[in-house]
Protein backbone atom coordinates (compact mmCIF):
# COMPACT_ATOMS: atom_id res chain seq x y z
CA UNK A 1 0.00 0.00 0.00
CA UNK A 2 1.40 3.48 -0.80
CA UNK A 3 1.49 6.24 1.52
CA UNK A 4 -1.44 8.30 -0.18
CA UNK A 5 -3.24 5.37 0.21
CA UNK A 6 -2.49 4.62 4.44
CA UNK A 7 -3.97 8.24 4.67
CA UNK A 8 -6.87 8.09 3.08
CA UNK A 9 -7.29 4.89 4.83
CA UNK A 10 -6.74 6.66 8.10
CA UNK A 11 -8.96 9.57 7.48
CA UNK A 12 -11.56 7.33 6.84
CA UNK A 13 -12.14 5.54 10.02
CA UNK A 14 -10.86 8.65 11.91
CA UNK A 15 -14.36 10.25 9.57
CA UNK A 16 -16.14 7.04 10.70
CA UNK A 17 -15.09 6.90 14.18
CA UNK A 18 -17.57 8.17 17.07
CA UNK A 19 -16.07 10.39 19.06
CA UNK A 20 -16.19 10.22 22.83
CA UNK A 21 -14.34 8.77 25.88
CA UNK A 22 -14.11 5.59 24.71
CA UNK A 23 -12.43 6.17 21.61
CA UNK A 24 -9.88 9.06 22.93
CA UNK A 25 -7.38 6.74 22.78
CA UNK A 26 -8.07 4.85 19.76
CA UNK A 27 -8.22 7.95 17.92
CA UNK A 28 -5.44 9.93 19.07
CA UNK A 29 -3.26 7.10 17.78
CA UNK A 30 -5.12 7.40 14.38
CA UNK A 31 -4.29 10.91 14.27
CA UNK A 32 -0.93 10.22 14.70
CA UNK A 33 -0.28 7.92 12.41
CA UNK A 34 -1.28 10.21 10.15
CA UNK A 35 0.78 13.16 11.19
CA UNK A 36 3.52 10.21 10.43
CA UNK A 37 2.37 9.25 7.38
CA UNK A 38 1.96 13.11 6.43
CA UNK A 39 5.25 13.86 7.58
CA UNK A 40 6.91 11.02 5.70
CA UNK A 41 4.79 12.24 2.18
CA UNK A 42 6.08 15.42 2.80
CA UNK A 43 9.71 14.70 3.70
CA UNK A 44 12.39 14.26 0.29
CA UNK A 45 14.72 11.50 0.47
CA UNK A 46 13.90 8.36 2.08
CA UNK A 47 10.53 7.43 0.85
CA UNK A 48 11.01 6.52 -2.82
CA UNK A 49 8.18 4.67 -3.29
CA UNK A 50 6.13 8.26 -3.20
CA UNK A 51 7.78 9.61 -5.59
CA UNK A 52 5.57 10.58 -8.58
CA UNK A 53 2.63 9.05 -6.50
CA UNK A 54 -0.38 11.15 -6.88
CA UNK A 55 0.80 13.08 -9.96
CA UNK A 56 0.47 10.98 -12.97
CA UNK A 57 -2.65 13.20 -14.16
CA UNK A 58 -3.41 12.97 -17.60
CA UNK A 59 -3.37 16.25 -19.76
CA UNK A 60 -7.47 16.81 -21.16
CA UNK A 61 -8.74 19.88 -22.61
CA UNK A 62 -7.75 22.72 -25.02
CA UNK A 63 -5.15 24.13 -21.92
CA UNK A 64 -3.05 23.47 -19.00
CA UNK A 65 -3.19 25.95 -16.27
CA UNK A 66 -1.26 25.10 -12.64
CA UNK A 67 -1.90 26.87 -9.40
CA UNK A 68 1.32 27.16 -7.43
CA UNK A 69 1.86 29.11 -4.28
CA UNK A 70 2.90 28.80 -0.51
CA UNK A 71 0.73 26.14 1.67
CA UNK A 72 -2.81 28.11 2.61
CA UNK A 73 -3.12 30.84 0.03
CA UNK A 74 -6.22 29.06 -1.17
CA UNK A 75 -5.37 27.49 -4.05
CA UNK A 76 -7.92 24.14 -3.46
CA UNK A 77 -10.49 27.14 -2.40
CA UNK A 78 -9.85 28.56 -5.95
CA UNK A 79 -10.75 25.29 -7.61
CA UNK A 80 -13.05 24.41 -6.23
CA UNK A 81 -14.91 27.83 -7.33
CA UNK A 82 -14.33 27.20 -10.00
CA UNK A 83 -14.60 23.68 -11.51
CA UNK A 84 -17.22 21.41 -10.62
CA UNK A 85 -14.22 19.39 -8.50
CA UNK A 86 -13.98 19.98 -5.01
CA UNK A 87 -10.65 20.11 -3.65
CA UNK A 88 -10.71 20.10 0.23
CA UNK A 89 -9.36 23.58 1.80
CA UNK A 90 -8.67 23.85 5.77
CA UNK A 91 -6.64 26.66 7.56
CA UNK A 92 -3.49 24.15 8.03
CA UNK A 93 -0.36 23.83 5.70
CA UNK A 94 -0.18 21.09 3.25
CA UNK A 95 -4.07 20.23 3.47
CA UNK A 96 -3.82 19.31 -0.63
CA UNK A 97 -1.24 16.28 -1.01
CA UNK A 98 -1.77 15.55 -4.43
CA UNK A 99 -2.20 17.00 -7.63
CA UNK A 100 -6.04 17.50 -7.91
CA UNK A 101 -7.47 18.61 -11.74
CA UNK A 102 -10.83 20.44 -12.49
CA UNK A 103 -11.64 22.09 -15.81
CA UNK A 104 -12.94 25.63 -16.26
CA UNK A 105 -15.30 26.06 -19.16
CA UNK A 106 -14.78 29.29 -20.50
CA UNK A 107 -15.70 30.44 -24.61
CA UNK A 108 -16.43 26.82 -25.31
CA UNK A 109 -13.21 26.02 -24.25
CA UNK A 110 -12.49 23.04 -21.50
CA UNK A 111 -9.00 24.35 -19.32
CA UNK A 112 -8.01 21.91 -17.03
CA UNK A 113 -7.19 23.52 -13.74
CA UNK A 114 -4.58 21.54 -11.41
CA UNK A 115 -4.48 22.26 -7.74
CA UNK A 116 -1.50 21.25 -5.98
CA UNK A 117 0.45 20.99 -2.72
CA UNK A 118 1.26 24.19 -1.16
CA UNK A 119 5.39 24.93 -2.51
CA UNK A 120 7.83 26.31 0.02
CA UNK A 121 12.01 27.60 0.05
CA UNK A 122 13.55 24.47 -1.03
CA UNK A 123 11.10 22.83 -3.11
CA UNK A 124 13.30 22.30 -6.11
CA UNK A 125 15.54 20.07 -3.42
CA UNK A 126 12.45 18.03 -3.02
CA UNK A 127 11.47 20.06 -0.24
CA UNK A 128 8.12 19.53 0.75
CA UNK A 129 6.04 17.97 -2.23
CA UNK A 130 8.36 20.60 -4.25
CA UNK A 131 9.73 18.69 -6.93
CA UNK A 132 6.66 16.96 -8.47
CA UNK A 133 4.66 20.06 -8.01
CA UNK A 134 7.64 21.77 -10.24
CA UNK A 135 7.59 18.71 -12.89
CA UNK A 136 3.88 19.28 -13.04
CA UNK A 137 4.43 23.13 -13.26
CA UNK A 138 6.92 22.41 -16.24
CA UNK A 139 3.82 20.82 -17.98
CA UNK A 140 1.31 23.72 -17.90
CA UNK A 141 0.38 26.13 -20.72
CA UNK A 142 0.19 29.03 -17.89
CA UNK A 143 1.03 29.22 -14.05
CA UNK A 144 -1.10 30.95 -11.75
CA UNK A 145 1.02 31.79 -9.03
CA UNK A 146 -1.15 32.24 -5.88
CA UNK A 147 0.18 34.84 -3.43
CA UNK A 148 -1.77 35.64 -0.10
CA UNK A 149 -2.58 39.51 0.10
CA UNK A 150 -1.74 39.67 3.93
CA UNK A 151 1.87 38.63 3.17
CA UNK A 152 4.61 40.22 1.86
CA UNK A 153 6.18 40.13 -1.29
CA UNK A 154 8.86 37.90 0.37
CA UNK A 155 6.55 34.78 -1.00
CA UNK A 156 6.42 35.79 -4.45
CA UNK A 157 10.56 36.16 -5.09
CA UNK A 158 10.65 33.25 -3.05
CA UNK A 159 8.55 31.19 -5.68
CA UNK A 160 10.40 32.89 -8.86
CA UNK A 161 13.64 32.08 -7.00
CA UNK A 162 12.60 28.36 -6.93
CA UNK A 163 11.12 27.88 -10.41
CA UNK A 164 14.05 30.07 -11.96
CA UNK A 165 16.56 27.18 -10.47
CA UNK A 166 14.81 24.13 -12.53
CA UNK A 167 14.89 26.18 -15.73
CA UNK A 168 11.59 27.61 -15.39
CA UNK A 169 11.12 31.12 -17.31
CA UNK A 170 8.35 33.31 -16.07
CA UNK A 171 6.91 35.95 -18.52
CA UNK A 172 9.93 35.93 -20.81
CA UNK A 173 10.39 34.64 -24.35
CA UNK A 174 12.59 32.55 -25.38
CA UNK A 175 16.04 34.63 -25.98
CA UNK A 176 16.87 35.04 -30.07
CA UNK A 177 19.80 33.97 -29.98
CA UNK A 178 20.44 31.28 -33.51
CA UNK A 179 22.86 28.73 -31.80
CA UNK A 180 24.60 25.28 -33.37
CA UNK A 181 26.80 23.32 -32.40
CA UNK A 182 29.62 22.38 -34.77
CA UNK A 183 32.04 19.53 -35.63
CA UNK A 184 35.04 21.83 -36.70
CA UNK A 185 35.56 25.08 -37.42
CA UNK A 186 36.12 26.97 -34.18
CA UNK A 187 33.68 29.93 -32.96
CA UNK A 188 32.17 32.02 -35.23
CA UNK A 189 30.40 34.69 -33.94
CA UNK A 190 28.19 37.37 -35.66
CA UNK A 191 24.99 39.79 -34.17
CA UNK A 192 22.43 41.71 -35.86
CA UNK A 193 21.96 44.41 -33.36
CA UNK A 194 24.07 46.41 -31.05
CA UNK A 195 24.96 44.23 -28.01
CA UNK A 196 25.49 45.81 -24.86
CA UNK A 197 25.55 42.71 -22.15
CA UNK A 198 27.45 40.07 -24.17
CA UNK A 199 30.36 40.42 -25.96
CA UNK A 200 32.14 37.98 -28.94
CA UNK A 201 35.24 37.75 -25.56
CA UNK A 202 32.37 36.81 -23.26
CA UNK A 203 30.44 34.54 -25.41
CA UNK A 204 33.42 32.63 -25.91
CA UNK A 205 34.71 32.21 -22.39
CA UNK A 206 31.18 31.41 -21.68
CA UNK A 207 31.26 28.69 -24.61
CA UNK A 208 34.72 27.12 -23.11
CA UNK A 209 33.26 27.09 -19.69
CA UNK A 210 30.68 24.68 -21.48
CA UNK A 211 33.55 22.60 -22.93
CA UNK A 212 32.10 24.00 -26.40
CA UNK A 213 35.07 25.36 -28.99
CA UNK A 214 32.94 24.86 -32.67
CA UNK A 215 29.84 26.82 -32.41
CA UNK A 216 27.71 28.92 -34.85
CA UNK A 217 26.50 31.72 -32.49
CA UNK A 218 24.40 34.81 -33.86
CA UNK A 219 22.42 37.05 -31.48
CA UNK A 220 19.78 38.70 -33.30
CA UNK A 221 18.47 40.27 -29.81
CA UNK A 222 20.52 42.21 -26.99
CA UNK A 223 20.40 39.31 -24.71
CA UNK A 224 22.34 39.00 -21.30
CA UNK A 225 24.92 36.18 -20.28
CA UNK A 226 22.11 34.50 -18.58
CA UNK A 227 20.24 34.36 -21.73
CA UNK A 228 23.11 33.05 -23.39
CA UNK A 229 23.37 30.64 -21.29
CA UNK A 230 19.77 29.30 -20.93
CA UNK A 231 20.33 28.69 -24.87
CA UNK A 232 23.45 26.66 -24.65
CA UNK A 233 22.05 24.81 -22.07
CA UNK A 234 18.17 24.47 -23.67
CA UNK A 235 15.28 22.19 -21.91
CA UNK A 236 14.30 25.65 -20.35
CA UNK A 237 10.45 26.31 -20.84
CA UNK A 238 9.34 29.69 -21.18
CA UNK A 239 5.92 30.38 -19.94
CA UNK A 240 3.53 33.20 -18.81
CA UNK A 241 2.94 33.83 -15.24
CA UNK A 242 -0.51 35.60 -13.99
CA UNK A 243 0.67 36.51 -10.25
CA UNK A 244 -2.84 36.69 -8.34
CA UNK A 245 -3.07 37.56 -4.72
CA UNK A 246 -5.86 36.33 -3.00
CA UNK A 247 -7.60 37.10 0.25
CA UNK A 248 -7.73 41.00 -0.52
CA UNK A 249 -10.90 40.68 2.22
CA UNK A 250 -8.33 41.39 4.29
CA UNK A 251 -6.51 43.96 3.46
CA UNK A 252 -7.07 47.61 2.90
CA UNK A 253 -8.16 49.88 0.03
CA UNK A 254 -5.06 51.20 -0.63
CA UNK A 255 -3.22 47.57 -0.96
CA UNK A 256 -5.39 46.07 -2.66
CA UNK A 257 -4.71 49.20 -5.41
CA UNK A 258 -1.00 49.15 -4.91
CA UNK A 259 -1.38 44.95 -5.87
CA UNK A 260 -3.48 45.72 -8.85
CA UNK A 261 -1.30 47.88 -10.41
CA UNK A 262 1.63 45.51 -9.91
CA UNK A 263 2.53 43.76 -13.44
CA UNK A 264 0.91 40.44 -14.68
CA UNK A 265 -1.19 40.66 -11.17
CA UNK A 266 -4.74 40.01 -10.32
CA UNK A 267 -6.41 40.86 -6.71
CA UNK A 268 -9.21 38.49 -5.87
CA UNK A 269 -11.25 37.10 -3.00
CA UNK A 270 -11.87 33.90 -3.04
CA UNK A 271 -13.83 34.30 0.01
CA UNK A 272 -15.92 37.35 -0.73
CA UNK A 273 -16.04 36.21 -4.78
CA UNK A 274 -14.47 39.46 -5.70
CA UNK A 275 -12.83 40.19 -9.07
CA UNK A 276 -13.18 36.06 -10.25
CA UNK A 277 -14.55 37.24 -14.21
CA UNK A 278 -11.62 39.87 -14.44
CA UNK A 279 -9.11 36.81 -13.26
CA UNK A 280 -10.58 34.63 -15.99
CA UNK A 281 -10.83 37.39 -18.81
CA UNK A 282 -6.76 37.58 -18.00
CA UNK A 283 -6.27 33.98 -18.10
CA UNK A 284 -7.73 33.86 -21.17
CA UNK A 285 -5.63 36.69 -22.77
CA UNK A 286 -2.66 34.75 -21.06
CA UNK A 287 -3.62 31.12 -23.05
CA UNK A 288 -3.54 32.98 -25.96
CA UNK A 289 -6.41 30.78 -27.49
CA UNK A 290 -8.54 31.49 -30.40
CA UNK A 291 -11.82 30.65 -30.96
CA UNK A 292 -13.11 29.41 -34.88
CA UNK A 293 -16.94 29.22 -35.65
CA UNK A 294 -17.15 27.13 -38.29
CA UNK A 295 -20.48 27.74 -40.73
CA UNK A 296 -22.34 26.59 -43.34
CA UNK A 297 -23.08 28.42 -46.59
CA UNK A 298 -25.94 30.59 -46.23
CA UNK A 299 -26.86 30.30 -42.58
CA UNK A 300 -25.16 31.71 -39.74
CA UNK A 301 -22.11 30.68 -37.40
CA UNK A 302 -22.72 28.16 -34.28
CA UNK A 303 -21.30 30.48 -31.90
CA UNK A 304 -21.85 27.48 -28.96
CA UNK A 305 -19.85 25.42 -30.53
CA UNK A 306 -16.38 26.76 -31.25
CA UNK A 307 -12.96 24.89 -32.48
CA UNK A 308 -9.99 26.12 -29.73
CA UNK A 309 -6.66 26.58 -31.03
CA UNK A 310 -3.26 27.85 -29.96
CA UNK A 311 -1.52 30.99 -30.74
CA UNK A 312 -0.02 31.00 -34.55
CA UNK A 313 -2.31 27.85 -35.40
CA UNK A 314 -2.25 27.57 -39.18
CA UNK A 315 -5.25 26.78 -41.61
CA UNK A 316 -4.26 23.23 -42.02
CA UNK A 317 -4.86 22.79 -37.83
CA UNK A 318 -8.62 23.79 -38.46
CA UNK A 319 -8.51 21.62 -41.29
CA UNK A 320 -7.56 18.77 -38.81
CA UNK A 321 -9.76 19.68 -36.50
CA UNK A 322 -12.51 19.52 -38.78
CA UNK A 323 -11.69 16.33 -40.54
CA UNK A 324 -8.13 14.42 -40.90
CA UNK A 325 -8.62 13.91 -45.10
CA UNK A 326 -9.83 18.11 -45.28
CA UNK A 327 -6.75 19.63 -45.86
CA UNK A 328 -5.22 17.24 -48.48
CA UNK A 329 -8.41 18.35 -50.64
CA UNK A 330 -7.41 21.14 -50.98
CA UNK A 331 -6.93 22.39 -54.29
CA UNK A 332 -4.14 24.87 -53.42
CA UNK A 333 -2.28 23.81 -50.63
CA UNK A 334 -3.46 25.66 -47.46
CA UNK A 335 -1.10 28.26 -46.26
CA UNK A 336 1.31 27.27 -43.77
CA UNK A 337 0.10 30.29 -40.87
CA UNK A 338 -2.86 31.53 -39.85
CA UNK A 339 -4.55 34.67 -40.54
CA UNK A 340 -3.03 37.75 -39.02
CA UNK A 341 -6.02 37.91 -37.33
CA UNK A 342 -6.42 34.92 -35.52
CA UNK A 343 -2.90 34.62 -33.74
N1 LIG B 1 -10.11 35.56 4.30
C1 LIG B 1 -9.99 34.73 3.27
N2 LIG B 1 -9.67 33.45 3.49
C2 LIG B 1 -9.56 32.63 2.43
C3 LIG B 1 -9.77 33.08 1.10
N3 LIG B 1 -9.56 32.05 0.27
C4 LIG B 1 -9.25 30.99 1.03
N4 LIG B 1 -9.25 31.32 2.34
C5 LIG B 1 -8.96 30.44 3.50
O1 LIG B 1 -7.59 30.11 3.51
C6 LIG B 1 -7.39 28.82 4.08
C7 LIG B 1 -6.55 27.95 3.18
O2 LIG B 1 -7.25 27.68 1.99
P1 LIG B 1 -6.88 26.45 1.08
O3 LIG B 1 -7.77 26.54 -0.12
O4 LIG B 1 -6.88 25.18 1.84
O5 LIG B 1 -5.38 26.82 0.69
P2 LIG B 1 -4.33 25.96 -0.18
O6 LIG B 1 -3.49 26.96 -0.87
O7 LIG B 1 -5.05 24.97 -1.02
O8 LIG B 1 -3.50 25.23 0.96
P3 LIG B 1 -2.59 23.88 0.89
O9 LIG B 1 -3.35 22.82 0.16
O10 LIG B 1 -2.40 23.54 2.31
O11 LIG B 1 -1.34 24.27 0.20
C8 LIG B 1 -8.78 28.24 4.29
O12 LIG B 1 -9.09 28.39 5.67
C9 LIG B 1 -9.67 29.11 3.43
O13 LIG B 1 -10.98 29.19 3.92
C10 LIG B 1 -10.12 34.48 0.91
O14 LIG B 1 -10.31 34.98 -0.21
N5 LIG B 1 -10.20 35.23 2.03
K1 LIG C 1 -4.54 24.76 3.52
MG1 LIG D 1 -4.86 22.96 -1.11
Amino acid sequence: MGILEKISEIEKEIARTQKNKATEYHLGLLKAKLAKYRAQLLEPSKSASSKGEGFDVMKSGDARVALIGFPSVGKSTFLSLMTSTASEAASYEFTTLTCIPGVIEYKGANIQLLDLPGIIEGAAQGKGRGRQVIAVARTADVVIMMLDATKGEVQRSLLEKELESVGIRLNKHKPNIYFKPKKGGGISFNSTVTLTQCSEKLVQLILHEYKIFNAEVLFREDCSPDEFIDVIVGNRVYMPCLYVYNKIDQISMEEVDRLARKPNSVVISCGMKLNLDYLLEMLWEYLALTCIYTKKRGQRPDFTDAIILRKGASVEHVCHRIHRSLASQFKVPAPSTAHSGWA
